[in-house]
């Protein structure tokens, strides 16, 4: 996406920034009621059992919490935390070292577990049922498997992709969490407990119109958070209504979080093809963007908002997405009322 302002995957100084506003305790993270309630009863039962948690797989889009989940995880059981990646698992060898040098009752982070190699996953069951791997050792016809105890650990797996995960990975998880979009008013929330840790005095109504901007993403919420504190600080002007106008308009968020490329994609079904419906590939060629782009990025965010749907004949704009274009929808044609 050209405006990387609105991308929920983290950039490099979001990184920075995140670590320190991670809310280190279920109590103090917003949002996620449903799931909160959950992690709680499923970290109080291993407490009271003194035992480590069952296996948790935290599934849901990008910057919704994920990570910051899985921290707590740990630090709610004070419990060490050990975090890796699927992309850094390529063999099974890379697995059981990880595995093999775990403490009893540590917490072991996968970050996009499924993007770990096919060959650590068979080995990732067994050690996920049993605490238990099979080392190989030699070659063809003289190779044979050692088992090797591993201390009970409990596995904090994510992933923004639960679907490409197989079965039988995602039946040894004792729980999955699905991480949904936060609604505004807990989008404000995030941000106002944030604006008061980087010491940002905002405005209220400042807070409500960046929650509104955030396609409900917390990620996302800090980021337009970070671009209003610069201008601010920029301008030597208070942290209010009209310097979220005024930084939003500069990055082209628009009031509802649409970038550039959202609004030139609505604008063409609306203006060019009069509402649809439009084929992906016409679509793409008329904003002069990949398809591929429109269809992962843009389109799932326009749909989610209302503004758009999918038919089998194409994209078509909805009554609300002719309004936001400032538009009144046409209502339905009189020859086709005649045939009522
Ligand atoms: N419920 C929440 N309350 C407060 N802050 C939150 C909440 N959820 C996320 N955040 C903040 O949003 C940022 C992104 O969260 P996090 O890194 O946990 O997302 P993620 O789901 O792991 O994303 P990714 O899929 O890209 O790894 C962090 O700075 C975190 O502090
Ligand atoms: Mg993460």
């Amino acid at each position: 996406m050209s405006d990387e302002i609105l991308q929920p995957e983290a950039a490099a100084d979001d990184l920075a920034f995140e670590g320190a506003l991670r809310p280190g305790s279920l109590a103090e993270f917003v949002g996620q009621q449903k799931v909160r309630r959950q992690l709680q009863l499923l970290l109080d039962a291993a407490q009271l059992q003194n035992r480590a948690p069952d296996h948790i797989l935290l599934a849901g889009p990008p910057g919704l919490g994920k990570t910051t989940l899985a921290m707590i995880v740990a630090h709610e059981g004070e419990r060490p935390l050990r975090m890796t990646s699927g992309p850094a698992i390529q063999h099974a060898g890379d697995l059981a070292a990880v595995l093999s040098s775990l403490v009893p009752g540590e917490v072991l982070f996968i970050d996009e577990i499924h993007r770990m190699a096919r060959s650590a996953e068979e080995m990732l069951y067994l050690a996920m049922e049993d605490f238990r791997v099979d080392i190989m050792v030699g070659k063809g016809a003289g190779a044979t498997s050692i088992p090797l105890e591993l201390a009970p650990f409990t596995l904090v797996g994510a992933t923004t992709r639960a679907g490409l995960l197989p079965n039988p990975l995602r039946d040894r998880f004792g729980f999955t969490a699905h991480l949904e979009f936060y609604e505004a008013d807990e989008l404000h929330r995030v941000i106002e407990r944030a604006s008061g840790l980087i010491g940002l005095q905002i405005e209220s109504d400042a807070l409500r119109e960046i929650a509104g901007r955030s396609r409900g993403t917390p990620r996302i919420a800090n980021r337009l958070l970070r671009r209003v504190r610069d201008y601010a600080l920029v301008h030597g002007a208070a942290a209010d209504h009209t310097a979220v106008s005024a930084a939003l308009e500069l990055y082209d968020v628009d009031e509802h979080g649409l970038d550039r490329l959202d609004r030139a994609v609505l604008s063409a079904i609306v203006e060019r093809f009069d509402g649809g419906p439009v084929g992906l590939s016409t679509l793409a060629v008329t904003v002069g963007e990949e398809a591929e782009t429109i269809e992962s990025v843009v389109e799932p965010f326009l749909v989610r908002s209302g503004l758009v749907t999918r038919t089998p004949r194409g994209r078509v704009a909805t009554p609300q997405g002719w309004r936001h274009l400032g538009r009144a929808a046409p209502g339905p044609q009189p020859s086709l009322i005649d045939d009522l």
